[in-house]
């Protein structure tokens, strides 16, 4: 396909993502089900249009003064990938495949507007509404925080410890400019690659078959390493959904000590079986019901709430979720995030921990939910995360990303260079 086809292709999925409230893989996959004869490169190229597309979505529609798929698919490739207007208009000339494009004139006349003269939420590229939370997060930094947010995010893998070490990883995979994360000790990242580049298929390797590695962002196996989960540990993940920490913690522990995974839905954890089974992991064990649970009242060293949440911080994964949050959402979320640290708590034993995680950086889900747990709760006390970072992260010079305001730890793509997560841990006193 050319470059013409290529847009049209994304302004088509744009439009259903829009009209039909599509999520977004379903209306790539759709899009590929019904157009076979695209080959894996206009697929990839397609679906990075779409993604910036969504990403940028206010910015672009400032820029290109209009906001509809055309507009923002037009504003990809003239902001991001580099493409000038007498380009696009050479390359679609003639092409039968292509939508109608505005005039050259035209186009070059939008590109004048600067951006420093929008509203800041639009050049932070952020719902309205949210700004307050973000400016609570952040103070000055918080245009900056958000505008990192819709950027192309890297591919992070971590490296199974049970069966392999960074180097085999790294020499096994056929990944440009793949290398070791700067901060988890057993992350490699591919970086996004520029334009229409694909991203690389890690999980086609024959070493991920082999359970070599997991794809997972270096803040959520920062995340798991914070737990300082020991061998002899018995943990409770509460929230354990497709197991991604579990997993990590497990090979922590070196496979001794027992972690219970236990999800509300149970059938979250499915995927897990086959997980576990690929990377060799033995000391799980999948709790599917509520009452499995019961006898572990008061005994557990660490539990982990890897709480449900708005998401913010996966916003470079997951664009179309940023424009689809509502007030509403965010105060169900708050609500639930109570409740699943008040349930989990009566696991932990006299002296052990509570972890409290979410990949969000609002603090109405964060540092607001710590306070909260805290006046609910006087026989928990926060801990110092100052040692545990030092000895979890792989640069010793790294700072500790402290809350602005409160407790616990932030980590957010300007910040760490991960996805953004918040990570706070209670001690049960004794
Ligand atoms: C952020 S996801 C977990 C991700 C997972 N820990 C990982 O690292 O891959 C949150 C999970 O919390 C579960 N959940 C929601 N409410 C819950 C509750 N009240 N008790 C336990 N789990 C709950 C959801 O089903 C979801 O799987």
């Amino acid at each position: 396909m050319r470059l013409g086809g290529r847009l049209q292709a994304a302004i088509e999925i744009l439009t259903d993502i829009e009209t039909r409230h599509r999520p977004v893989p379903d209306a790539l996959k759709d899009w590929g089900l019904s157009h076979r004869f695209a080959g894996s490169g206009d697929r990839g190229a397609i679906g990075n249009l779409v993604h910036d597309a969504l990403r940028k979505r206010a910015s672009h529609g400032f820029v290109m003064n209009g906001d509809t798929p055309a507009d923002l698919a037009i504003g990809v490739l003239l902001r991001q990938w580099g493409v000038t207007p007498a380009e696009l208009v050479a390359e679609l000339d003639g092409d039968r495949f292509a939508p109608e494009i505005p005039s050259l004139a035209d186009l070059e006349a939008r590109l004048q507007r600067p951006l420093t003269e929008a509203p800041a939420h639009v050049q932070a590229d952020i719902p309205e509404w949210i700004v307050p939370e973000f400016e609570r997060a952040f103070g000055a930094e918080w245009v900056a925080e958000a505008a990192m947010l819709a950027d192309r995010p890297p591919l992070d893998l971590r490296v199974n410890s049970l069966c392999t070490d960074q180097a085999s990883v790294l020499a096994a995979l056929e990944a440009p400019g793949a290398e070791v994360t700067r901060l988890a000790k057993l992350g490699i990242r591919v970086p996004a690659g520029p334009g229409p580049a694909r991203q690389v298929a890690a999980t086609s390797e024959v070493c991920f078959a082999k359970g070599w590695f997991e794809i997972q962002d270096e803040g959520s196996q920062l995340a798991a390493a914070l737990m300082g989960a020991r061998p002899d540990d018995q943990v409770l993940d509460y929230c354990a959904g497709g197991g991604g920490k579990s997993l990590a913690m497990a090979a922590s522990m070196g496979n001794h000590g027992q972690i219970h995974a236990f999800d509300a839905d149970r059938r979250r954890l499915a995927p897990m079986v086959e997980r576990l089974r690929r990377a060799g992991v033995r000391n799980v064990q999948l709790v599917e019901r509520a009452a499995g649970l019961e006898g572990l009242v008061g005994r557990l060293d660490r539990v982990l709430v890897d709480a449900p949440c708005t998401g913010t911080g996966t916003w470079r994964r997951r664009a179309d979720a940023k424009w689809r949050l509502s007030e509403k959402n965010l105060a169900d979320r708050m609500a639930d995030q109570d409740a699943v640290l008040d349930s989990a708590a009566r696991f932990v034993r006299p002296g052990g921990e509570l972890a409290y995680v979410t990949c969000s950086l609002l603090p109405s889900e964060n540092t607001a939910r710590a306070e909260a747990f805290l006046v609910r709760h006087a026989d928990f006390e926060p801990i110092d995360l100052a040692g545990r970072w030092a000895s979890v992260t792989a640069d010793a010079a790294a700072p500790l990303p402290l809350a602005r305001k409160g407790l616990g730890l932030v980590l957010s793509p300007r910040r760490t260079g991960t996805d953004g997560f918040y990570f706070v841990a209670f001690r049960r006193r004794a």
